[in-house]
């Protein structure tokens, strides 16, 4: 963890929220203590923090021997399990382990995870949050993976996928040697999709079907353009999918959108806006940002992880769906197999999904949903050496490229 930039030594303590002022210069090193309201707010009556012994000056209160092991981390947030047993009402905890959790999304993310916004009310998490260092300490359940390598002036994307995807494959490895079997796994770190498929190549216990990389910023995006075309507020958009990578050869799928209950194309009759301008907007948007900022998209892409998760946890309404970029084992698209691939899914609020059949098709969305694949089939021939498929040979497209690079 970030722990290392500041501090070689650690000492484990416990802190009542009495303490937390104490505790505050812990977490505000990571730029973390907007949590510290939140945590008050779910009656979070201790916190487990890992910080220099010079830095604690609080009385260190007896360890619950509920916590298994060693903390790592600057700041290693749990909630107090004897509490939570006593507490009937509470369900049974969730686990969420979040790298790149000194990062500017997570600086948005951590705290809506906490105010019980994507999993519940009622429902305990247990943060496990995790920078540079490569450790998954009592993995379970849920694995958001942020933690990646910005492109740096000068980089090639292929060096840009190795780079990172050493880093997932690393990830990979650490969640099949300790998380559960039933995590769910959502990859944000770019390039996601090549990077979720390294990850669940090197968790061979983890089922492949458990790792998402996420494509629903671009979702997001995609609906608000439709909205603001036909002048409707953004809820009333639905099934939108995402189709392919999350690059500039995403395809956001007009053709079977709808707006307020009707195809987007009835709605919308500029068909040369939605082929041209639509298309080419929610491709390059991340760029757009870039530019206009100077930072990638951190907020929308907390609010998107968090929609991500959501729609995995809650039944997804009649007749909607979501975009999600799975595993390919058996579609109904005729998408190669073995990629990480966002599609249209459903979910029955337990975790898992299922691929959505009846979508239309036409040539149009057929020929650009072919160029995302030929990306796809490219950038793993590119991490053949981290999937374990033998010597990579980089033969990208030159127009390759991540939303931000434009
Ligand atoms: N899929 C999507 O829709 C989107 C994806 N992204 C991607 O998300 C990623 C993070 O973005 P953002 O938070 O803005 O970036 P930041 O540069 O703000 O943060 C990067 C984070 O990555 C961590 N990190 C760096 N190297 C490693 C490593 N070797 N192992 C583990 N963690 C590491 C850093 O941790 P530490 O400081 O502890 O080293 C830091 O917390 C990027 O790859 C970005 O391209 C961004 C927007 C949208
Ligand atoms: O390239 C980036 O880091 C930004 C990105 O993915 C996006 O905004 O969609």
């Amino acid at each position: 963890m970030a722990v290392a930039d500041f501090t070689t030594t650690y000492k484990e303590s416990i802190f009542l929220p009495s303490q937390l002022s104490s505790l505050s210069s812990c977490l505000s090193n990571t730029r973390s203590h907007v949590l510290k309201p939140y945590l008050r707010a779910r009656n979070v009556n201790k916190v487990y923090c890992s910080v220099a012994p010079n830095e604690v000056q609080t009385p260190v209160v007896p360890q619950p021997t509920s916590i298994k092991g060693e903390c790592y981390g600057v700041f290693c947030l749990t909630y107090d399990l004897k509490a939570a047993e006593e507490t009937k009402s509470w369900k049974s905890l969730i686990n969420i382990a979040v790298s790149g959790a000194a990062g500017m999304i997570s600086n948005h993310l951590l705290f809506k995870l906490a105010s019980g916004e994507v999993f519940g009310q009622d429902q305990p998490i247990a943060l496990k949050l995790l920078g540079s260092e490569r450790s998954f300490q009592a993995l379970e359940e849920w694995a958001i993976l942020i933690g990646a390598k910005p492109r740096g002036p000068g980089m090639e994307r292929a060096d840009l996928l190795d780079i990172n995807g050493q880093i997932f494959a690393e990830q990979g490895k650490a969640l099949n040697a300790v998380a559960s079997s039933n995590v769910k796994v959502i990859v944000v770190g770019n390039p996601c999709n090549t990077n979720a498929l390294i990850c669940l190549k090197n968790a061979p216990n983890i089922p492949a079907k458990n790792f998402h990389a996420l494509t629903r910023l671009d979702e997001n995006r995609a609906k608000c353009q439709l909205a603001l075309k036909a002048g409707v507020f953004y809820d009333k958009v639905s099934n939108m999918t995402i189709w392919g990578n999350h690059s500039t050869t995403q395809v956001p799928d007009f053709l079977n959108a709808r707006i307020s209950g009707f195809p987007a194309k009835d709605v919308i009759k500029d068909t040369k806006w939605l082929e041209n301008d639509f298309t080419e907007i929610v491709q390059k948007r991340g760029g757009v940002l870039i530019k206009k900022w100077g930072r990638s998209s951190a907020a929308s892409t907390a609010v998107s992880i968090v929609d991500a998760i959501r729609s995995l946890v809650t039944p997804t309404p009649e007749g909607d769906w979501f975009s999600t970029g799975v595993y390919t084992n058996g579609n109904p698209y005729g998408i190669a197999e073995d990629i990480v691939f966002s599609m249209p899914c459903r979910s029955d609020g337990d975790g898992d999904y299922e691929l959505v059949k009846d979508v239309l098709m036409d040539d149009f969305l057929r020929e650009r949903i072919k160029k995302s694949e030929a990306e796809l089939l490219a950038e793993k021939r590119c991490v053949g050496h981290l999937t374990g498929e033998g010597d990579a040979y980089c033969d990208l497209p030159e127009d390759t490229m991540l939303p931000g690079e434009v």
